[in-house]
């Protein structure tokens, strides 16, 4: 497998150049390029992957089991601009997290290749805060994790804190995270995700996690996110969130793209295709 490639591209300064028109040209943020993602699982369907087997595969110097591949995204290609909100929809496993995975530099590509300008942070409900450590302990290492100073965790804690609404029904911040609901968890990590300004925000079902009031409440934070420069890729089943929080959307069935633009075009088609 190709490496991913990650890299600032040109054109994408500050003073962005001049159309024709003199308007002011958008400024690309992620580039994809025909990008195809393969998973190799190892073992499968044999039931003998395990770690044993492999060990006594390598010391009689037998080949591995047949080794499955699957293609999930298949020759994508799109660009997002500063400023824009784009939604990624489409059926279960039609591969939307493998795409904000590997725009994350967290996949490596087969073929084609992801440019981005800037740094773009996967917040996920399976983003990893450590379990055991308590709610504050977590913020704090989440802030210094994203480059924050301590005098600037120190400054933005209490803000974080009442964002995620976690101590509105008792002092819970100060409880080890296993002891959160999945919700409540899923609320503290995009609370301290969303207390940075993100060049290039990418963001898994956050939302269809917490409950109505925080969704109003992200989705107001992912606004002004924004409007502070950067570009949110959101991914969700619910296609109220993509309508309320992307003008744009990518819409992927079976890895491939079935369309790109405008959301209310592009989600009353999905829902077209799903009623039929
Ligand atoms: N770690 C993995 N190893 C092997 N195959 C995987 C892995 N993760 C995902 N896949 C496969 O890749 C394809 C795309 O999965 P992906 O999770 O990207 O879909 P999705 O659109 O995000 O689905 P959902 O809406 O259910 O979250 C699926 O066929 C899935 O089985």
């Amino acid at each position: 497998m190709a490496d991913i490639a990650m890299s600032n591209f040109r054109g994408a300064s500050q003073d962005a150049p001049k159309t024709a028109s003199s308007e002011p040209a958008r400024t690309p943020t992620v580039v994809v390029d025909d990008v195809h993602i393969v998973y190799k699982v190892h073992g499968a369907g044999s039931g003998k992957g395990s770690a044993t087997s492999a060990l006594s595969r390598l010391i009689a110097k037998k080949r591995s089991p047949a080794i499955r591949e699957v293609h999930a995204v298949r020759g994508l290609s799109f660009t997002a601009y500063k400023g824009e909100a784009v939604g990624l929809i489409g059926s279960n496993g039609s591969g939307k997290s493998t795409m904000l995975a590997a725009i994350a530099g967290l996949l490596p590509t087969a073929k084609g290749a992801i440019y981005t300008n800037g740094q773009p942070s996967l917040l996920g409900v399976n983003a990893a805060l450590m379990n055991d450590l308590t709610g504050d302990r977590n913020v704090i290492l989440g802030c210094l994790a994203m480059g924050m100073t301590p005098k600037e965790v120190e400054s933005r804690y209490q803000e974080i804190v009442d964002f995620s609404g976690i101590n509105e029904k008792g002092d819970f911040i100060s409880l080890p995270m296993r002891t959160y609901s999945s919700g409540m968890a899923a609320r503290l990590r995009f609370s301290i995700a969303a207390a940075k300004t993100h060049d290039v925000l990418l963001i898994d079902e956050a939302l269809a996690t917490g409950d109505q009031k925080f969704q109003k409440r992200s989705e107001a934070r992912i606004r002004e996110l924004r409007k502070e420069a950067g570009t949110v890729f959101l991914v969700s089943h619910n296609n109220n969130a993509i309508r309320d929080t992307c003008e744009r959307t990518i819409w992927i069935e079976k890895g491939e793209l079935m369309m790109d633009g405008h959301t209310d075009e592009v989600v009353r088609e999905y829902e077209k295709h799903n009623r039929a």
